[in-house]
């Protein structure tokens, strides 16, 4: 028995909160929307989303090059939901933060169809930041974006005070440093790129989509934030994906020899998945745009992936060397200072600790066990 104060004493329950107030209420968790989030990378990062409760997770995926298969296990999950949407199309739905990953990464895939790669970058990030900046993704000055959602009378939940923080991330790639000329990379490199090569749908795409976001930045003042990806690798890369970490293990599981392409003697720093969806969220959740480097400095020739290939996986199997493709980046690592400094993050998985992991994964899918 509830007492106004007045002497008259009510024997009514308190009313049931409008249905706009528990809409309100509803919108105080965490709207995240993955865009490919079916992917790799995505589902990853959905799989450490969707471990706090606040969240609930969109994914929007056209299946290209991503499968239903990696979110399995939360299809059906009340805090989720799985879309069949190509990003080139405008989506309208009401989220907090977007997570921009869509878009075919292995070299193979983007080039094989690279107009729809390019639409892809360009159109697709156009669509997703139409849709930061109508369910408002500002980078308010006074608030610096933060939006503090009060409740109304609405039962015990009266005087919490909840904060939803509207911003939208753009996977970027170290490919936009092109061919680097300067090594290691940092984030204020403007990079070595051909415009007019078989790679340019991604690189020239991927620089566009940065461009972009920092023009609404500018502009509308949305919320943004830019990681630049460096090599990324880990359990449910697609198996015939074409990048030479996934190559290379289900060579040396299926006993077929490791290709390497010429010269053998350029680089790469792989970075574990679990390490990139780590500094993924310390991005999405600080204060910084970016662009940020997120990525392992650990640097590797081909050759020398292949040798550490061989002997943790496969000793018997042999190592050839095939031609290369076009305009390949000759040397690539990250400069991870900025990553250190303003997120607080670095890698901590070592290549030879993560291709074990690996390995295991596609030995599952391949169904082939260790020899004995
Ligand atoms: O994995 C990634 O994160 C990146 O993959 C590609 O970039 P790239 O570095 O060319 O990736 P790979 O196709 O894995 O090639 C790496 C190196 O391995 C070599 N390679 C590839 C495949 C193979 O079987 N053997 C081999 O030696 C390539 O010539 C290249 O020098 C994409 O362009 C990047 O955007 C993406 O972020």
């Amino acid at each position: 028995m509830a007492s106004n104060g007045n002497n008259h004493v009510s024997t009514k329950p308190p009313p049931e909160p409008s249905p706009l107030r528990k809409a309100k209420f509803f919108q105080a968790n965490m709207r995240i929307l993955v865009t490919g989030g079916a992917g790799f990378i995505g589902s990853h990062l959905v799989d450490k989303l969707m471990e706090n409760e606040k969240n609930e997770v969109i994914v929007a995926d056209n299946y290209f090059t991503g499968s239903k298969d990696n979110l399995k296990k939360w299809i059906g999950h009340p805090r989720f939901e799985l879309i069949r949407h190509d990003v080139t199309e405008p989506l309208l739905i009401e989220v907090d933060q977007i997570y921009h990953l869509a878009c075919p990464a292995s070299p193979i895939f983007y080039k094989y169809n690279p107009v729809k790669t390019i639409k892809t970058n360009v159109i697709g990030t156009l669509n997703m930041l139409g849709l930061a900046k109508r369910t408002g993704a500002r980078s308010e000055p006074s608030s610096l974006c933060t939006y503090y959602l009060v409740l109304g009378n609405v039962g015990p939940l009266s005087h919490h005070l909840f904060l939803v923080q509207n911003r939208i991330l753009l996977t970027s790639t170290s490919e936009v440093y092109g061919d680097p000329l300067v090594h290691p990379q940092d984030e204020t490199y403007w990079g070595n790129v051909n415009p007019i090569g078989v790679r340019s749908c991604y690189d020239e795409g991927k620089r566009v989509a940065e461009t972009l976001m920092f023009d609404y930045h500018r502009q509308h003042g949305i919320e943004i934030r830019i990681a630049r990806i460096f090599n990324t690798y880990g359990p449910r890369m697609n198996i015939d994906d074409g990048r030479v970490v996934s190559n290379f293990i289900a060579q040396a599981i299926r006993d077929e020899p490791l290709t390497v392409q010429l010269p053998g003697t350029q680089t790469r720093s792989f970075c574990y998945v679990s390490d990139m969806v780590n500094g993924l969220m310390r991005l999405m959740d600080g204060e910084n745009t970016g662009p940020i480097n997120i990525g392992n400095p650990g640097e590797f020739t081909m050759l020398e992936l292949a040798e550490n290939v061989k002997e943790l996986i496969n000793p018997e199997v042999k190592i050839i060397t095939v031609e290369n493709t076009p305009d390949d980046p000759r040397q690539r690592k990250p400069d991870i200072t900025k990553a250190k400094e303003l997120l607080g993050w670095e890698p901590k998985v070592k290549l030879r600790d993560g291709l074990p992991l690996m390995e295991e994964d596609f030995r599952d899918r391949l169904g082939i066990s260790r020899k004995k």
